[in-house]
Order: C-alpha cells, then sequence, then structure tokens
C-alpha cells in the first residue's frame, strides 16, 4: 500500500501491510520521553455539582480548587458533571460508525480551507508542509454558534447537537468558577468572552492499533486554542500532561470529563492561567478514541488580559487578537502549533 499523507491510518493499519515501520509516520522531534508511572500528585477533581448547587463553604472550597487546578495543572477531571453516560456512549458509536465507512465516503467530508466548518483528515491539520505523519484519523466540525454536523451516520447530528449543548452547559459553569477564583464578577468571562455565541469545534480522534506505537506519535505537544476543552475517550488512555517538565499520564476516574486550559484563558487571565501543554501518545494494541470538544470565545471577539488582572506589577503580558484571527494564523500559517508566542508581549516573558 502507498503510505501517503491521503490515505487514513485506519486503512493502513487493518492492510497490516508493512515489512518495516514506514520512517515518514517515525517520528523524533519529541522524544518519546517516558511519563513518570508513579507521580507524587495526582490531577485534581473537581465536583461540578458542588460548584453548581453546594453550600456557600463547598462552592468557595470548589472555586479555590479550580483556581488552583488551572494555576498548578492545566488539566483537571470533572465529576458530577450532569451530561448522560448514555449520551457519551452514543456519542462514541456515531463516531465509530463514522470512521468505518468507505473512504470515499469520508473523503467527501475532507475540507479545502483550515476554517471550513467540516473537515475529515488524517495526521494533523495542514499536515503536508510537514514530513511527519501522525498516527491519527479525525472528523472535526462546529457545533456552535452554527451547528453543522457529517450526515453521515443519520443520527450522528442530532447525537452530537445533544452532547456539543450539554457540554457548553458544562464550561459556561465551569468558567463562572474560574471568573471568581480570578477575583472577577461570576459572569465576567461569560460576558467578555460573549459565550452565548461562544464558538465550539469538536473534534473525534481515532488512533488505530499501530505495529510500533513506541515510534508513532498520535499528536505531538501542542496547546488548544479556545479557553476550556473538555476531552472524553474510549476507556484507553493515551493524553499526557506537561507538568514542571515532565509528562504526566491523565488516567480518567470513571465518567469524568477531562478539562484543560486553553490559550485564551491564559491570555485573559493576563498569564495567571497557563495553557496547558499536552500530547496524545500511541501505546495500546487496541483502537483508542476521543473526543475533544474545544470551546472558545465569539469569533468576533477581541480577547486581551482582563484589565482587572493588570495593574503596575502586572503590565499587560499578551496584545489583543481577534479570536478568527488566532485561528486562522493557527491552522493557515503555523500548522496547528502554538500562536501564544506572536500575541505575548516580549518585554513580559513569564
Ligand atoms: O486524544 C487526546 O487525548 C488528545 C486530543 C487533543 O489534544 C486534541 O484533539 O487537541
Ligand atoms: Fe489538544
Amino acid at each position: 500500500m502507498a503510505l501517503t499523507g491521503a490515505t487514513s491510518i485506519k486503512a493502513i493499519a487493518e492492510s497490516g501491510d508493512f515489512t518495516s515501520f514506514p520512517s515518514n509516520y517515525t517520528f523524533t522531534n519529541d522524544p518519546h520521553n517516558e511519563a513518570d508511572p508513579d507521580p507524587e500528585e495526582s490531577i485534581p477533581i473537581i465536583d461540578l455539582s458542588l460548584l453548581t448547587s453546594g453550600s456557600a463553604d463547598q462552592r468557595s472550597k470548589i472555586i479555590h480548587d479550580l483556581g488552583e487546578a488551572c494555576q498548578e495543572w492545566g488539566v483537571f477531571m470533572v465529576i458530577n458533571h450532569g451530561v448522560p453516560e448514555s449520551l457519551i456512549g452514543k456519542m462514541f458509536d456515531c463516531c465509530q460508525q463514522f470512521f468505518d465507512l468507505p473512504e470515499e465516503e469520508k473523503k467527501e467530508f475532507q475540507g479545502k480551507h483550515v476554517l471550513d466548518p467540516i473537515r475529515y483528515g488524517t495526521s494533523v491539520d495542514n499536515f503536508s508542509n510537514g514530513k511527519v505523519v501522525f498516527w491519527r484519523d479525525f472528523i472535526k466540525f462546529f457545533v456552535h454558534p452554527e451547528f453543522y454536523s457529517p450526515n453521515k451516520p443519520p443520527n450522528f447530528s442530532d447525537i452530537s447537537m445533544e452532547y456539543s449543548k450539554g457540554i457548553h452547559q458544562v464550561v459556561r459553569e465551569l468558567l463562572k468558577g474560574v471568573s471568581v477564583s480570578l477575583g472577577l464578577e461570576a459572569s465576567y468571562i461569560d460576558n467578555a468572552m460573549n459565550l452565548e455565541s461562544g464558538f465550539q469545534l469538536l473534534a473525534a480522534n481515532l488512533y488505530p492499533p499501530c505495529p510500533k506505537p513506541e515510534l508513532a506519535m498520535g499528536i505531538p505537544s501542542h496547546t488548544d486554542h479556545g479557553l476550556l476543552t473538555i476531552l472524553i475517550q474510549n476507556g484507553v488512555d493515551g493524553l499526557q500532561v506537561l507538568r514542571k517538565g515532565k509528562w504526566v499520564n491523565v488516567k480518567p476516574v470513571p465518567n469524568s470529563l477531562v478539562v484543560n486550559t486553553g490559550d485564551h484563558i491564559e491570555i485573559l487571565s493576563n498569564g495567571k492561567y497557563k495553557s496547558a501543554v499536552h500530547r496524545a501518545v500511541i501505546k495500546s494494541e487496541v483502537a483508542r478514541m476521543s473526543l475533544a470538544l474545544a470551546n472558545g470565545p465569539s469569533l468576533d471577539t477581541v480577547v486581551t488580559p482582563a484589565i482587572e488582572l493588570v495593574d503596575e506589577e502586572n503590565s499587560a503580558g499578551y496584545v489583543g487578537m481577534k479570536y478568527k484571527e488566532y485561528l486562522e494564523l493557527l491552522y493557515s500559517k503555523l500548522s496547528g502549533q502554538s500562536c501564544l508566542d506572536h500575541v505575548r508581549v516580549s518585554s513580559n516573558l513569564k
């Protein structure tokens, strides 16, 4: 089989047609340094029901924990989030059915432009300018404020609409807590980021079984562009987050949502909360699937550090940029690598 970027990883993995591992899948930039198998601290857990309906004491404890999770980790798990397990199960079923479609049918969804609302692809966006192909197929679609979805399988659209609405609700609640943790009004981020028309991008990632998982990479080290990304997986681990210079394996507790901070939380908080650096490794003999739902400001919002967080001691560390322009820069010029350096005020590197 010809190993070109246009061939899905699923088709390649299923063909089993390797005499030696193809060099264009061998990833060397980000050496596969092992994550610490037994880290001293574990990833924080936030009980959302205490944030939304706990006592005043419980609420202030959770807000404190949430602030600490954002500041110290950039990743945390949310339990009692209210998104039904059955709905999550249906989402995975739909995504599996999508990836199981014949190649020609999936290719109908290949976008031409990086901001096309539905994009099926392999490796990473705009990968053709890079030499390494990552061990991942994806389908990405915009679900808010306008809703798009592939029309195959037939119930994909209904299920993903229900799922993304449920997640938007969770994100808006979390961002109330994040606002208070920054010393701002609870509705601050919701208003400043125009979350009523906030941009949501749903990405389903498929990482098929790999004959040499130690040589390949699913998604290399990166940060996400939005405010918060909500991630769930099909029970197979592979997400790692960089903490204090070391990769930490994320092992979600049952029925939790994994949340990571994105670039626009870093900008808005004037660098108090950093955008989480993470990657997806290939480890398993079985297929891994993850659903990453990026939740950002509205596309027209010009994001700057919150004025309340800027003073003589803490000058603004980032220049304002419209979120849409940020995305265009990220995807068309920078091939999905972090854009933060472009908005960071260089005299204020933290
Ligand atoms: O599959 C994962 O665990 C990570 C996915 C991810 O980082 C992304 O889609 O941006
Ligand atoms: Fe990511």
